[in-house]
């Protein structure tokens, strides 16, 4: 923003003296005022707001946004800790209504009731009272990632794509992860399936962003996803290496579904982050309507046929709204459609998509209704014909009303867009490419303002490096540049689906990994069939024969194995013939650790991420465990086997030392399809147990057990097992 001029906020020494004789100071720190005079010339302008509402919608922007929060994890998990929460911290709020503080209130459109509002800001709960221990238990479970502090509308994107767990899933702008958290969760929906068939692949451009997601994803302890790290406009094409019955083909990987959940203003999230209003100026939406419509474009291109891709941004800006869907939508010639699913969010007020808007000329605060306009006015550099809308007659029928515009005063959220489009067919630059003089809408840099400068200091997310890897063609090449390209990568195929000879079997694909410049990510080596190590693991654990053990891979190819994980298959057939093209981050979730102790018979003990995957295969070292027994081992360090109970103690005899698997199952549930079942990986040694329940995460798991604490009187205490089962 330095290099540009200063908003009116900015203007004049006299305007900032005023201001700062405003509420808003946090200590001894000014609070940027909650002012944008240009801000409210330019959305007033817009009409996004209905007649009527707009002192309520400024008014509703110049608070802090409320906490919300939406339980995390597997089903039965989730309502596990649905039901604690519930009877443990909801149910001294109920009587409440009509004090200061309102009790928590579900957010009817977020599935299985996971999802909740509490409308106070975070400030607040912190020091209200009688929020304190919902406040400390919110603290903790957020820390252990059980529960997570997400905005109301940013869960809506996944919710709408829809995902089952046999698709294969891209998140092209996916860092810090919480969306594709929630992708990740539906993957896994079917509880009876330990390993789904689909896959999600997070994608980010920001290196050190993939790496927050690493950690929001972790813990969800799935072998079906994959961070990778590239810039999704050029986002490439990921060779799917061929099941055993497809021996001598392999696909480029389309995806099921697809969010593009892009980079943008931001001007949603002021209630969240205050400085965007001294930031805001109307150019920054210009300058990245540009990336918006390549990312989109990017993942049109990757999109099935018969797939869905959910397009959001936290802007209420139609230039990176409506302005980018039906730029998009016309340049797909029908084989795009923009769904209607407003009916997928039950209890959710959505304002319907624009179908006019204008562009801003902040410097004489004139407007411009269409491209032929700015072109009279010698403007061109103000904006591009992307960035209008089309004409009445277009608008109607690509459906722009189907678009969906969360307003910040109406259910007390953030602002936030959200267009579902579906694929018909083949795009039409894929079926024939189109040359250049097309008149054809394209995203054609030259009618594209591309104000950098706005992009990449302006916005919470506008750093768009360039990275031109992708294997479709770009847009605008004609048939000789398409030759070139196919000359160059003579292994990809331009087409959406194609199917191509197998590489040759590649001996050392990861002495590849090298081609990639700035990536220094360990390899990948997956196990052989024959691996030497893995004959001593099977016989320890009783692994059953179906446990797909060439699904286990190493980060290094010599030297002792320190930690073993695992993959799904697709994943395998993924990550084993790309590692010459894709920037993988993360994959595989950890099961086994190295542990050499010459008592025992297996140098690999079992982790607690991947307890609940090897489970089901990993048929011996188990013990049944009770909830006193569950206080005993997460409350001790090594506990005495006598200290078990006898149930658990007789189970414990007859097993040699080393790792184990404890299993709580809940018995005090009143609902029966809800019973809770608790793996923890555990230890037996010579004369004592344990658990390797990492410290921050035991409170979450005493919890699950029915177990609470009663801080006053310094101990933990058996919760009886009182669940109420509505609220
Ligand atoms: C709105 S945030 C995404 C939030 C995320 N979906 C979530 O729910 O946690 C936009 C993300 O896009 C990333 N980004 C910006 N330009 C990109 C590009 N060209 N390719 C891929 N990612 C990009 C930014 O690094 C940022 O993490």
């Amino acid at each position: 923003m330095g290099r540009n001029k200063p908003n009116k906020w900015r203007r004049g020494k006299r305007d900032r003296d005023q201001q700062q004789t405003r509420p808003g100071t946090r200590g001894n720190y000014e609070l940027p005022p909650k002012e944008n005079v240009v801000f409210e010339e330019y959305y007033k302008g817009q009409g996004i707001v209905p007649d009527g509402e707009w002192d309520q919608f400024m008014s509703t922007l110049r608070k802090e946004l409320p906490v919300t929060f939406r339980i995390t994890g597997y089903r039965s998990q989730a309502k596990r800790l649905l039901d604690v929460i519930k009877s443990e911290y909801f149910s001294n709020l109920v009587n409440m209504v009509g004090d200061s503080v309102q009790p928590p209130k579900l957010l009817p459109w977020y599935p299985d009731n996971l999802a909740w509002q509490i409308n106070v800001s975070r400030k607040e709960i912190r020091s209200t009272p009688l929020l304190k221990k919902l406040h400390t238990f919110l603290v903790s479970e957020t820390e252990s990632g059980n529960i997570s502090r997400q905005e109301a509308v940013s869960m809506i994107p996944p919710i709408l794509l829809d995902v089952q767990p046999h698709h294969k899933v891209l998140d092209l702008c996916a860092a810090p992860g919480s969306k594709t958290a929630q992708l990740i969760e539906l993957l896994h929906a079917d509880e009876t399936k330990a390993i789904p068939e689909g896959f999600v692949v997070a994608n980010d451009v920001d290196n050190k962003r993939c790496y927050l997601m690493v950690h929001q994803v972790k813990r969800l302890q799935s072998p079906c996803f994959m961070i990778v790290n590239h810039d999704a406009t050029t986002m490439p094409n990921i060779r799917m290496y061929p099941q055993e019955d497809e021996a001598n083909k392999f696909k480029f990987v389309t995806y099921d579904r697809v969010l593009a959940d892009v980079p943008c203003s931001g001007d949603g999230t002021m209630r969240k982050n205050p400085d965007v209003w001294r930031k805001w100026l109307p150019q920054a939406a210009v300058g990245l309507h540009s990336v918006q419509m390549k990312v989109l474009k990017r993942g049109l291109e990757l999109l099935s046929v018969g797939g869905r891709l959910v397009y959001s941004t936290c802007s209420l800006n139609p230039v990176e709204d409506e302005a980018v869907i039906s730029a998009m939508l016309q340049k797909c010639e029908g084989s795009v459609e923009l769904v209607d699913a407003s009916d997928k969010l039950p209890g959710l007020k959505t304002m319907p998509g624009l179908k006019s808007w204008k562009i801003f000329h902040r410097k004489d605060s004139s407007w411009f209704n269409s491209f032929e306009e700015v072109e009279a006015a010698g403007l061109t550099g103000l904006a591009g014909r992307t960035m209008f809308p089309p004409s009445p007659e277009v608008a109607e029928q690509l459906h722009l009303e189907r678009c969906m515009r969360v307003l910040p005063h109406h259910q007390n959220t953030g602002g936030f867009f959200i267009a579902v489009l579906e694929k018909r067919d083949v795009l039409p630059w894929v079926r024939t490419p189109i040359p250049p003089s097309s008149t054809a809408i394209t995203v054609n840099e030259s009618e594209i303002v591309q104000n950098d400068s706005v992009s990449k200091s302006d916005t919470s997310n506008g750093d768009v490096p360039v990275d031109s890897s992708a294997d479709l063609p770009p847009e605008g090449a004609d048939d000789a540049d398409i030759r070139k390209r196919k000359e160059r990568d003579d292994d990809d195929d331009e087409k959406e689906e194609g199917i191509l000879k197998p590489p040759e079997p590649n001996s050392e694909p990861h002495s590849k990994k090298a081609k990639i410049s700035g990536y220094k990510e360990d390899p990948y080596f997956y196990f052989n069939e024959d691996e030497p190590d893995w004959e001593k693991i099977k016989n320890f654990y009783s692994v059953s024969n179906d446990f797909p053990h060439t699904q286990l891979l190493v980060r290094s190819e010599t030297g002792k194995k320190r930690n073993i994980y695992f993959t799904s298959d697709a994943v395998k057939r993924m990550v084993t013939y790309n590692t010459d093209k894709i920037r993988f981050i993360n994959t595989g979730i950890k099961l086994m650790a190295r542990s050499e102790k010459e008592e025992v018979d297996c140098d690999f003990r079992l982790a607690q991420e991947g307890i609940n995957t090897i489970f089901p295969y990993f048929t011996s070292r188990r013990v049944h465990i009770t909830k006193e027994d569950v206080l005993t081992l997460l409350l001790q360090e090594n506990p005495f086997i006598g200290k078990m109970s006898l149930g658990a103690q007789e189970e414990l005899k007859p097993i040699s030392q080393g790792s184990i698997i404890f299993i709580f199952d809940q018995e005090d549930s009143p609902d029966d399809d809800n019973k809770c079942r608790v793996l923890f990986c555990g230890w037996k040694g010579k004369k004592s147990c344990r658990t390797f329940v990492p410290k921050h995460e035991r409170l979450h798991y005493l919890r699950m057990c029915g177990i609470t604490t009663d801080p006053k009187r310094g101990h933990w205490e058996l919760n009886q097992g009182k669940y109420p089962v509505c609220f």
